[in-house]
């Protein structure tokens, strides 16, 4: 199937020899729901706006539907900015209709109050939102096109986690309604729950790319077993595929019984032994070397 949106080769340089994006390629097809992850300057914002059309790529192309960007494309794509000015002294009921006046393409008005929960705010003053409302009023705008393609920068920072787990009921239902979505986020949950695939980007590269339980799957084994360090007896060696942080070991392993009692049987103490599933997370440092928080 020809992919909705395509990156080829992007390459962005900044002034100062910055190279924020060195060399980007991914396809999303229509209706996917595609997510970017990586540390504070990996190159996703920018990433992002070559594919949004806002910047134009030192190298490399962004096609969609298979044709580079034309003059229409804005028409086509909704984007729910980091921080959006929301104009003073207007209530969300107006900010709504002068956004939808920027286009020529409308959703349906009721709809759309309906879907991002608005309709109690309409008479509000901008200024006066919660994190949340503000959130959804910034998604309603991203909407008023009825967009084939929808844009979602770190949508959910500093928000509460019960914002943000509502939040990601409306991007479900969004997605339903057959819209493609492009992400960034620094949260694995958010990674994990809304995307059929993800690529890992650090330092302006792909890292790694596919459906977040397969790469998790085809990294680890099933399981991560947790020590503190000094519960580790000095006389014996740690086993090479232990990786040692922040005071901690950790053990991938197939089969819990076994190798916890493997661990009994060299005298490690085992009275603070965690056990863990792996995530993005451990994923991400595993590929990286580094957090992906930092
Ligand atoms: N206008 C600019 N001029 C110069 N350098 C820039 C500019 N914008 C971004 N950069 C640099 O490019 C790199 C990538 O930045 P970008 O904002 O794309 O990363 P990011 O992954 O979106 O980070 P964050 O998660 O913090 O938003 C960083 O080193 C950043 O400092």
């Amino acid at each position: 199937m020809q992919p909705l949106i395509e990156a080829r080769h992007l390459v962005r340089l900044y002034p100062g020899g910055v190279r924020a994006v060195a060399g980007i390629s991914f396809q999303v097809a229509p209706g996917e729901c595609f997510g970017l992850l990586g540390p504070n300057g990996a190159g996703k914002t920018t990433t992002f706006e070559m594919l949004e059309g806002l910047q134009t790529p030192t190298s490399g192309q962004v096609l969609f539907k298979g044709q580079p960007l034309g003059r229409t494309y804005r028409e086509s794509i909704g984007i729910q900015f980091q921080t959006t000015a929301l104009q003073d002294f207007q209530t969300v009921a107006e900010s709504l209709t002068m956004f939808a006046s920027l286009y020529r393409r409308r959703a349906d008005r009721d709809e759309l109050i309906r879907l991002c929960h608005l309709g109690d705010i309409l008479d509000r003053d901008t200024r006066t939102l919660s994190g949340g409302q503000r959130q959804r009023l910034l998604l309603a705008i991203a909407l008023v096109n009825d967009p084939e393609l929808l844009f979602l920068d770190e949508p959910t920072t500093g928000l509460d986690p019960q914002s943000r787990r509502n939040f990601w009921g409306l991007i479900e239902q969004v997605r339903r309604r057959g819209t493609t979505v492009l992400i960034t986020t620094h949260y694995m949950e958010e990674a994990e729950r809304l995307c059929d695939r993800i690529a890992i980007v650090d330092q302006g590269r792909i890292v790694v790319e596919g459906r977040p339980q397969d790469l998790i799957r085809d990294q680890f084994p099933a399981h991560l077993i947790r020590l503190p360090e000094s519960a580790w007896p000095d006389a014996v060696p740690l086993p090479p595929e232990a990786l040692v942080q922040n005071g901690e070991i950790e053990l991938p392993t197939a089969e819990v019984a076994p190798q916890i009692e493997a661990l009994e049987r060299i005298g490690a103490d085992l009275s603070a032994l965690r056990l863990a599933t792996p995530n993005l997370e451990d994923l991400f440092l595993k590929l990286t070397g580094h957090a992906l928080r930092n």
